[in-house]
């Protein structure tokens, strides 16, 4: 186990040729965002591109690509068809609408048609990174209130599992997930992509649930709920073991895990590293979001996953310090975290010098 230090983290970081262009930064594909998590889909493109890559894609729903181009022009945007969509251009006559509706009655009006995979199809051949999940609604989390006279069993993992239903994007994720088995490299899978993925390992008899394989070079970015969800371990206990347990994962899942927190664990199973910055500024929602834009944005420079999880957890905490020192660790925002991590990086640079 080794403590990130500011020495380690200035070799990592990737150099800028001056004969160069966009695409030697790198491309990333960002399939992020659901109608409630529009802001997600935001923070993570925009940090991919806060740490150098070249060019960023954000592939979502048309509502939530349209939020992003009226508040940015820097994110290219793939509005991917939705099943409302195919909904209306399929109904001709009142009885077709009772029998879709019907068929629609469960699933979130704006939920991304499984069609959309066709629609990404020759970007996926292209692209040497995507990352899946920040903001795609993809389950329905085990925090909806109980009557009193519930038991109150949160300690136990199965029930957590039990309690986390497939909603939303949940079809066009599965097919998704195959198409990029054949055809990606380097993933990085967030928040409900995460949830899926733990559902699918603790049923493997599930028939309902479609299973895939995680790339060769794949980063899993859970917090402490997360992790204590693919491993089917009570939340108090990874805590307790945040080493064994991520290291754990990453050997299980053959994929770098980045387990989130105060001092975030960074592991291939093999090496593990200790974050050295942050604070509890970055606890603040969309945080996560943030950092996982800037695993994909260093991927998508030719960086190894493991190297690639370690400068950004290294810069994404440093650029939490850089904000708590100016105005104390309470007001931070995350959209405000994307401007610090230029200065993270400046001061990172500066050292060298
Ligand atoms: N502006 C936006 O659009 C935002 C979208 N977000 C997206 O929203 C989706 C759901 O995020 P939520 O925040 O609702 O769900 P989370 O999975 O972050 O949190 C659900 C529950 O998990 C537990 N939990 C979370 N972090 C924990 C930790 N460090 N230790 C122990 N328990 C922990 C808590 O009980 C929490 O209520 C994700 O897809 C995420 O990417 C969030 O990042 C918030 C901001
Ligand atoms: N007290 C803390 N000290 C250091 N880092 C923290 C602290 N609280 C949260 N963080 C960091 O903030 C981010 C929160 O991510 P996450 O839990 O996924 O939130 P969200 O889903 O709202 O984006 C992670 O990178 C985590 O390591």
């Amino acid at each position: 186990m080794d403590m990130l230090t500011l020495d380690y983290i200035k070799t990592l970081l990737p150099t800028r040729p001056d004969e160069s262009h966009k695409m030697t930064f790198g491309n990333v594909l960002n399939i992020a965002g659901s109608i409630n998590y529009r802001g997600a889909a935001y923070l993570s493109s925009m940090a991919a591109l806060r740490v150098g890559a070249g060019y960023v894609s954000l592939a979502s729903s048309s509502c939530v690509c349209n939020s992003i181009t009226a508040q940015t022009p820097n994110i290219v945007t793939i509005p991917l068809v939705t099943q409302t969509a195919l909904m209306s251009s399929a109904i001709t006559s009142t009885a077709k609408i009772i029998s879709k509706l019907d068929q629609y009655e469960h699933t979130d009006p704006e939920a991304i048609s499984v069609d959309a995979v066709k629609q990404l199809w020759v970007k996926l051949q292209q692209t040497s990174v995507v990352s899946v999940g920040s903001g795609l609604s993809l389950m329905g989390t085990d925090d909806q209130p109980r009557s009193p006279n519930e038991p109150q069993n949160d300690s136990d993992p199965q029930v957590q599992q039990d309690n986390l239903q497939l909603k939303g994007n949940f079809d066009f994720f599965c097919h998704l997930m195959k198409a990029i088995e054949t055809s990606v490299t380097k993933l990085i899978l967030d928040a409900d992509g995460i949830n899926f993925y733990a559902k699918m390992i603790q049923s493997p008899n599930d028939e309902t649930l479609p299973s895939f394989k995680l790339p060769t070079q794949s980063v899993l970015t859970p917090h402490p709920k997360e992790l204590s969800r693919l491993l089917a371990v009570d939340v108090t206990d990874i805590q307790q073991q945040r080493e064994h347990y991520a290291t754990l994962a990453a050997t299980k899942f053959g994929a770098v895990v980045v387990l989130k927190g105060h001092k975030t664990v960074i592991t291939d199973g093999q090496q593990t590293f200790i974050n050295s910055t942050g604070n509890s500024a970055l606890a603040k929602a969309g945080t996560g979001d943030v950092l996982t834009g800037m695993i994909a944005g260093f991927c998508a420079q030719g960086m190894a996953p493991l190297e690639a999880a370690c400068l950004s957890v290294y810069l994404h905490g440093l650029a939490g310090d850089l904000v708590s020192k100016q105005q104390s660790c309470y007001s931070l925002l995350a959209s405000e975290l994307l401007d610090y991590i230029p200065k993270a990086i400046q001061l990172v640079l500066q050292k060298t010098a």
